[in-house]
């Protein structure tokens, strides 16, 4: 069953054995000995393992040039120039954080691009309607705003109906107020739709607001992860998602004020 659900991304002189014996838990993502270099430099990604469930939501963090956008490719099939084994479903679908909207067609027909067969407009209709943005069907790319072109973004995944949806900081760019409602939005999906999700992003507060574990990327490999563990919705002010949140910081370098500044600074 695991071989019918997985397409094996694999590169040049991969060993795929790691394949067999699947018999173990399910997963939606298995990775293993990843590794990616450029140009013969040092590797950027170094014997990588990953696995997450299906319908797992996992929010991947670490420095800038950590590798994150490099593993991501390599998830979607991107960049196939790898050593390891990779295991992803074969519905998949990406999201970047520049919407990359095709500006001579219309938002419906971005929608549908790439898509096998002969879509039928409805199913833009329904993926737009999914994201709130139903009335915006027939504009043209260049009138949206940043936030609706990264819901047109997000439609245009979802009518691939992924088993793994893979999202590259897709809220970067967005002004604070629109990124929490799209990071509202792309919770609510993630919860109707049951796929999983692997949310590349900077923000800390964003990967515990949505994510079921967090990982942090260091040295080419998963350096940390955590469970996030904290009821649905989430609320910053819980002082178990504060804690979190600091041990999080601590790992990614960043200093934050100890308890007793906090209090002092109040
Ligand atoms: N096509 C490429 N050719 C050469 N080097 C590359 C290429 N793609 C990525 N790199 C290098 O690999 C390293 C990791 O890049 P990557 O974009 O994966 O990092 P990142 O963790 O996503 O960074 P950021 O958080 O800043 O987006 C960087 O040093 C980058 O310069």
């Amino acid at each position: 069953m695991a071989t019918d659900f997985h397409r094996p991304v694999t590169g040049p002189g991969t060993d795929t054995r790691a394949q067999a014996g699947t018999g173990d838990e399910p997963a939606a993502v298995r990775v293993r000995g990843l590794s990616r270099s450029f140009d013969g430099g040092e590797p950027v990604i170094d014997r990588l393992e990953l696995d997450v469930r299906p319908g797992e939501f996992v929010a991947l963090l670490g420095r800038s040039g950590c590798g994150k956008s490099t593993l991501l490719r390599v998830l979607a099939g991107l960049d196939r120039e790898i050593g390891g084994t990779v295991l992803v479903p074969r519905r998949k679908a990406v999201a970047f954080q520049a919407p990359r909207l095709m500006p001579w067609k219309r938002v419906w027909r971005n929608v549908l691009l790439g898509l096998a067969g002969k879509p039928e407009r409805a199913v833009a209709e329904r993926a737009l309607a999914e994201v709130g943005l139903g009335h915006r069907s027939d504009a043209w790319p260049k009138t949206l705003s940043g936030g609706e072109a990264q819901r047109a973004s997000l439609a245009r995944a979802l009518v691939r109906e992924p088993d793994l949806l893979l999202l590259d900081e897709p809220f970067g760019a967005l002004d604070a107020l629109t990124r929490v409602k799209a990071q509202r939005l792309v919770g609510e999906v993630w919860q109707r739709r049951g796929c999983a999700v692997l949310l590349v992003t900077h923000d800390v507060e964003e990967a515990l607001l949505l994510a079921d574990r967090a990982l942090i990327m260091d040295d080419g490999a998963i350096a940390y992860a955590t469970p996030v563990g904290l009821p649905r919705p989430r609320d910053i002010a819980d002082p178990h998602f504060a804690e979190l949140r600091s041990l999080l910081l601590d790992r990614l370098g960043v200093e934050t004020p100890g308890p007793a500044a906090r209090h002092a600074a109040a």
